[in-house]
């Protein structure tokens, strides 16, 4: 390489991460009712991105239509380049964690790895279930295991196949105060080191901010968008605890808050 070809590189302005997810002017009518849009949102590789707003603001239809079960009625979205494709490119998560229940839970995941054409083998499935904090739970039947462990093996099934994208449809909402901020503790570890794209939908003001890398809130009827926040709080390297009690956690909090409550008519 000559040293001018050096210099260019050392000059060159860093390259920006590809896009995940891209969004352009879209709008989703249920009949005469438009629940979304219009919304032109670009999301990079790596984001966690939040979804957040009151009740019925289009959360769940904006990710529906991210997996592709629902088309826009107007505009285009694309995932990795292309129209999404349901069961193709993306992990999902619910708030019920839909597992087979005439399975083992190493079945489930097991399920999954079949599906996706991967190989499956007791040491796979272990290490999937290890990466969500659940051992020795391979053999257990689904029932035999509590809520928020039947959430974790979702969270493992999204993650057993390598899809570019996670999605998340307030999957800790049906889990009691512990155990959902248990959850969310490893699910922001995970995420760190899994580096993967996911959208993530909440009621929740403080678990967009604490899961977030990038916190979306959406206005009520149709569900547009009302602030697009960047969480500059450190993702690894800090206990939820200290995380939480920073000063810049409860200012980001307040500001997320106000921007729901603004746009509410109660
Ligand atoms: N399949 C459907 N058919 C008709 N209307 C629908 C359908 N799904 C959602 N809606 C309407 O679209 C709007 C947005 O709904 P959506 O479920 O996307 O909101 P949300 O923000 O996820 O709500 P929540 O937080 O209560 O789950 C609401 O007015 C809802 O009633």
């Amino acid at each position: 390489m000559s040293s001018a070809d050096a210099t260019r590189l050392v000059d060159a302005e860093p390259v920006a991460a590809a896009e995940a997810i891209r969004i352009d002017g879209v709008t989703h009518s249920y009949g005469d009712v438009t629940a979304v849009g219009p919304i032109d949102l670009t999301v990079p590789q790596g984001e966690f991105l939040v979804l957040v707003g009151a009740s019925g603001c289009g959360k769940s239809t904006l990710l529906r239509l991210i997996a592709g079960f629902e088309q826009p009625t107007d505009g285009t979205i694309h995932t990795d380049g292309t129209a999404p494709e349901p069961g193709r490119g993306a992990g999902l998560v619910f708030q019920q964690p839909r597992l087979f229940p005439w399975k083992t839970v190493g079945g489930n995941i097991a399920l999954a790895l079949e599906y996706a054409g991967q190989t499956v083998t007791p040491a796979r499935i272990d290490e999937l279930l290890a990466r969500v904090g659940l051992h020795d739970v391979a053999h257990r039947r689904t029932w035999q295991i509590s809520g928020g462990q039947q959430q974790r093996v979702a969270i493992a099934r999204a993650l057993a196949v390598d899809n570019p994208l996670l999605l998340l449809d307030e999957p800790f909402a049906a889990l009691d105060a512990l155990t959902r901020e248990k959850l969310q503790d490893d699910l922001r570890q995970v995420s760190a080191s899994t580096g993967r794209t996911s959208v993530f939908v909440t009621h929740s003001v403080d678990e967009a901010v604490f899961l977030g890398s990038r916190v979306v809130v959406l206005t009520p009827q149709p569900g547009t968008i009302a602030l697009d926040l960047r969480i500059d709080l450190p993702r690894t390297g800090v206990t939820a605890d200290d995380l939480r009690a920073l000063p810049e956690f409860a200012a980001l909090r307040t500001e997320v808050g106000h921007a729901i409550r603004d746009r509410v008519t109660v």
